[in-house]
């Protein structure tokens, strides 16, 4: 017969199924080729943000949050009301100038993520346009928007959304913009005057422009920097670097202290720009770019 101390045994085995032979795993579905709808891209977006903004990390290779530059406060007290950057993320940046502020962001972007999105926009570009409509001598580069549902750009949507902390409905779709040799864009601020007859159509939807994300996304080893006039900084290309400025203030107006021009290229260059505003696209204007497949 069974001794006691065998029954224990073998109710041991069976409780806990220890010697269950493992069956094969079912094969792992392959990879869907469709595109998700913008509603899932969004639903997942904003899933992805909440993660990221509780778990307070980002994936950019910033410098760690105790290179973070504390401000005075009292010039805190004097500024008007503008887009904030969350305190974690501020301090993975480089604080080019305290006031207004504008910070860069090395790394933000891996190189094979800049060499996706130039690849596709490559396919797509078309001579730029200011607001929107217009050809106009100031922009003459050629550049386009992606439909945010690409893959490619997946993961700057993703570090916009925890950099900035806005509803994915806030951003506007990708812009991605090259220049050639002698290509420029001369002094501009990123959103219209309030009361610009010419801006009223651009700010119906979504309002103004409160926060740039300018992305460079290739090595461009002369010609083409940023340059800030109003505050003595010029900022040089550098692959997956990001600049984040607050073009207007909350209220919508613009900020004259912000504007900035790209200095003619010499050697190509490209740039992505996200642009985060007031109020989410409820139009399906701004984050509803088909582009050209
Ligand atoms: O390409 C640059 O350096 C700046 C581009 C820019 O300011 C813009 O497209 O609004
Ligand atoms: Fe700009």
């Amino acid at each position: 017969g069974l001794d006691p101390i065998r029954l224990i045994f073998v109710a041991f085995i069976l409780g806990t199924g220890a010697l269950s032979l493992r069956r094969p795993r079912p094969a792992a579905p392959a990879p869907r080729q469709v595109r998700p709808s913008r509603a899932a891209v969004i639903e997942d977006l904003r899933h992805a943000a909440a993660a990221s903004a509780q778990a307070t990390k980002l994936s950019f290779d910033g410098p760690p949050a105790s290179a973070r530059t504390e401000r005075p406060a009292s010039t805190l007290l004097k500024r008007r009301r503008r887009w904030e950057i969350s305190a974690d993320h501020l301090g993975r940046l480089t604080v080019l100038s305290h006031s207004p502020p504008l910070h860069a962001c090395g790394g933000f972007l891996r190189p094979e993520e800049c060499a996706q999105l130039i690849g596709t926009a490559a396919r797509v570009l078309v001579r730029s346009t200011v607001y929107g409509h217009a050809l106009d001598a100031s922009r003459t580069s050629r550049s386009c928007l992606l439909a945010r549902t690409r893959p490619e750009c997946r993961a700057a949507l993703e570090k916009v959304l925890a950099l900035s902390g806005a509803l994915p409905e806030q951003v506007e779709d990708p812009q991605v913009t090259c220049y050639t040799r002698g290509q420029r864009y001369e002094p501009h601020c990123d959103g219209p005057e309030l009361h610009d007859p010419q801006g009223q159509s651009f700010l119906q939807c979504g309002g103004q422009r409160l926060l740039t994300v300018l992305i460079y996304l290739n090595a461009v080893p002369r010609g083409g920097r940023t340059r800030f006039s109003q505050l003595g900084v010029e900022v040089a290309p550098e692959q997956g670097k990001a600049i984040v400025f607050a073009p207007a203030f909350l209220d919508g107006e613009i900020d004259a202290a912000l504007v900035h021009e790209a200095l003619p290229a010499e050697d190509e260059k490209w740039v992505c720009q996200f642009w985060i505003r007031q109020r989410p696209d409820t139009t399906g204007v701004f984050m509803h770019n088909p582009d050209a497949q």
